[in-house]
């Protein structure tokens, strides 16, 4: 049989996205981790599944490129809506289901913004902070993210027993503000096992830890290898409150996945 799909990037993180409306996908980790291999399918850092919801306009599944169900993905989150519009099922607004609940997004022609959900705030620990967008990121600030080594150093931190509560962590390398509030970074991303052009949940991640450590109560602009995204946010006290990641999400190709 063969599967119809649709090939999305966000900022360079790209994603296999299948209408899965029908059910008649087969949530298999071997097929999912083949349609995103490089050499072998089509390519992509995960897939995702849109599929009908009773309450809101849809539902988003996430599986990382090994082909196991993850937590939410920001970027992904933003190609997904702006797959929904392309196939009408949304106009400018949207409220979808995700694994970690309702987001509500917007779209403007290619630029998506995703609100996102923090479930607390950074936490210090010996490596850098903790924080949890989502997905679980720790976010390490060094004087400059070309000079690390993001897979070598990227894979310790990732197996690092201190965070197997959460299955592991998505890796973040901060620079310090590159202007007023703008930083850069770079992501070795779980499930992936390799370093991404991008994470939205990590930049974000990387965002709220900019605001805690150098003071920036407004938005931060992040800039990755794949792009820029911005992180817009409000605080309580010290609660970050309407969380938001805004930049292009755009259609790449499509095409027919056989499956024997
Ligand atoms: N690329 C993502 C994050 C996807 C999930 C991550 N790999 C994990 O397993 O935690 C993003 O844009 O947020």
């Amino acid at each position: 049989m063969d599967i119809k799909f649709y090939k999305y990037q966000g900022t360079g993180n790209d994603f296999i996205i299948v209408d899965n409306r029908d059910e008649t996908f087969k949530k298999e980790k071997d097929i999912i981790a083949n349609m995103c291999h490089r050499r072998f399918g089509v390519g992509a850092d995960g897939l995702i599944l849109l599929e009908n919801d009773d309450e809101v306009d849809f539902r988003m599944v996430y599986y990382n490129a090994d082909g196991h169900e993850s937590t939410m993905c920001g970027n992904g989150g933003r190609c997904i809506v702006a797959f929904a519009k392309m196939l009408g099922l949304i106009d400018k607004h949207t409220t979808f289901r995700a694994i970690d609940g309702l987001h509500k997004a917007w779209i403007i022609e290619d630029v998506v913004s995703l609100e996102l959900h923090v479930k607390a705030q950074p936490l210090r620990d010996t490596n850098g902070f903790f924080i949890h967008t989502g997905s679980p990121h720790l976010v390490v600030p060094v004087s400059d993210p070309e000079q690390i080594s993001v897979e070598s150093e990227g894979r310790t931190l990732r197996y690092d027993p201190c965070y197997q509560t959460t299955g592991g962590v998505n890796v973040n390398f901060m620079s310090a503000p590159i202007e007023n509030s703008k930083i850069y970074v770079r992501t070795y991303e779980r499930g992936v096992e390799a370093e991404t052009l991008s994470c939205g949940t990590g930049v974000t991640a990387a965002a709220l830890v900019a605001s805690e450590i150098y003071g920036i109560n407004e938005s931060v602009t992040v800039v990755t290898k794949g792009g820029t995204l911005r992180v817009g946010f409000s605080k309580k006290g010290s609660t970050f409150e309407h969380v938001s990641l805004t930049g292009e999400a755009k259609f790449v190709f499509e095409g027919k996945y056989w499956i024997m």
